[in-house]
């Protein structure tokens, strides 16, 4: 069966193949270095043309013309733009090795310098104008080259794709006609109708495993939106017999960007946490002490309020709780559900983030290994997310499992179990579950290894909740 992955997923398997130990740079040299040889290989050493954009696609492009200069194969380069509109990083890198190895790159400063004969003294033109990073119709520079290299009678072999080939869309309003595209890693939906080589470029089998700051960039966030309630707006229902798990809870899902978030707990809970954070909105159920069968009605309208509901945390063991809390998720569509609100009886739904005892109790299933196998089949017999939290979490939907290792020893702290519960609700409200709860494992145990740093054995749980932007803003910074 053929594997397709988005330009989206590219971009996420190279972000994390770069926190996995695997450069940009070593993919960018591997991938040259694979268009150099397939080249090499199905037509031998000719007079090869190599265009190059400004982008990395443009990097892949400089690096296969420097191994076919140094195999001997005659090779020319033009750039379309200036040397010094070239994508920071390891394409300006790879352009500055390719001058070190003494071939000549011609700099497009304007159209007219992009001549019929400019594509006309070679055998072969390798098109690395544009790749997954194309967005829209081909324009400008880019444009007015890919029709010179269409009437060319030159091969054409295109880098990763077809210039002018939307990865979003799969469409080609004006691309390259190439004799071949060597793509990089897995098939690219739409590239079915071209004659395309897959080649493999490195990426490390952990990149695809485990969460990474790649799979931030597969979610939206506060900073995506732009109005007020956009980023999300989480109910937190939860509290009685202990206090701090839902204030926990409700902090860590505005530290992950939530707009708006409500705790509704008992009264005395919720005057408690009131008063604990001017941030939070408290809204106070029925009875002082416990959650009750009353509260159910009482909540109708809250919870049509809020995009996503976190539940479970500090409520307690009461029977009463427990068949109120049930009967209130049969009101929720979006929901996560931890601690007390895993019980057997309960019709689970949406995201469960059980520890492994609590997997145990909704599932009957005492976890041996890593857990993925079981995981999986809960998910896939529950139709829900199951984030199986332990030394290496496990995420699945049943269908796909992603694990996430992030995380210290300092953790087993009380109450960082409330703080993912509140996080994967953050991103829960304005993201798919699969998507939300990877990304939430990775962003907790990240905020965990940094208050480790900050604090050592020491940490608490509030530290962990203080740690939540600093992680997401230095791994969103990263990507650029
Ligand atoms: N996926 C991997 O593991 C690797 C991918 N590599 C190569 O990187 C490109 C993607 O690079 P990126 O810099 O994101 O974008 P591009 O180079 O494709 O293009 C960006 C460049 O082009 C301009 N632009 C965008 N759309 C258009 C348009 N319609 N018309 C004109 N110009 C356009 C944009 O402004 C930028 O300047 C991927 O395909 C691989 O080849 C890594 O090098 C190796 C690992
Ligand atoms: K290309």
């Amino acid at each position: 069966m053929v594997e397709y992955v988005t330009a989206e997923e590219m971009r996420a398997l190279e972000a994390n193949a770069d926190y996995y130990g695997v450069s940009y740079g070593t993919l960018m040299e591997n991938a040259g270095r694979k268009v150099a040889e397939v080249l090499r290989a199905l037509y031998g050493c000719k007079r090869v043309l190599v265009v190059c954009g400004k982008g990395n696609n443009g990097g892949d492009g400089f690096v296969a013309a420097r191994y076919l200069a140094m195999s001997g194969c005659h090779v020319s380069v033009i750039l379309l733009g200036r040397a010094s509109d070239v994508k920071k990083g390891p394409a300006v890198e790879n352009l500055f090795k390719l001058r070190m190895a003494k071939v000549d790159v011609m700099e497009i400063e304007a159209p007219e310098m992009l001549t019929r004969e400019s594509f006309e003294a070679c055998e072969i033109i390798i098109d690395a104008i544009l790749g997954t990073g194309s967005y829209g119709v081909a324009r400008g520079l880019a444009a007015r080259a890919i029709n010179l290299i269409n009437n060319s009678p030159a091969i054409k072999v295109s880098v990763d794709t077809p210039s002018g080939f939307d990865a979003r869309t799969g469409q080609c309003p004006l691309c390259v006609k190439p004799d071949l595209v060597v793509t990089f890693h897995a098939m690219k939906k739409g590239l079915e109708r071209y004659n395309t080589e897959v080649v493999d470029i490195g990426i490390p089998e952990k990149a695809m495993t485990h969460a990474g700051p790649g799979d931030l960039l597969l979610i939206k966030s506060r900073g995506d939106f732009e109005h007020k309630g956009q980023s999300g707006r989480v109910l937190v229902i939860g509290g009685g017999p202990y206090i701090g798990a839902p204030a926990l809870t409700a902090m860590a899902a505005l530290r992950t960007g939530a707009d708006i978030v409500t705790v509704a707990s008992p009264r005395r809970a919720a005057d408690i946490i009131a008063s604990y954070s001017p941030n939070l909105i408290t809204y106070p159920l029925s009875d002082r002490n416990k959650i009750t069968g009353a509260d159910v009605d009482l909540l109708t309208e809250q919870i049509s309020r809020h995009d996503v509901i976190v539940m479970g945390m500090g409520a307690g063991h009461d029977p009463e709780t427990l068949r109120a809390l049930g009967e209130i998720m049969k009101l929720c569509d979006r929901v996560v559900l931890d601690a007390d609100a895993l019980q057997p009886e309960m019709p689970l739904k949406g995201i469960v983030t059980p520890h492994r005892g609590e997997f145990r109790r909704i599932s009957g299933i005492d976890v041996a290994g890593d857990g993925q196998e079981e995981a999986r089949e809960f998910s896939r017999s529950k139709n829900l997310v199951t984030l199986l939290k332990g030394r290496t979490d496990v995420i699945t939907d049943g269908q796909r499992v992603k694990l996430n290792s992030t995380g210290s020893p300092g953790m087993t702290v009380g109450g960082t179990g409330d703080v993912l519960a509140g996080i994967t609700g953050a991103l829960y409200s304005v993201n798919p579950a699969f998507e939300a709860a990877t990304a939430a494992a990775f962003i907790s145990g990240a905020a965990g290894e940094m208050a480790f740093r900050e604090k050592g054995y020491g940490l608490l749980a509030t530290d962990v909740v203080h740690c939540i932007p600093y992680v997401m803003k230095e791994f969103r910074q990263q990507q650029g």
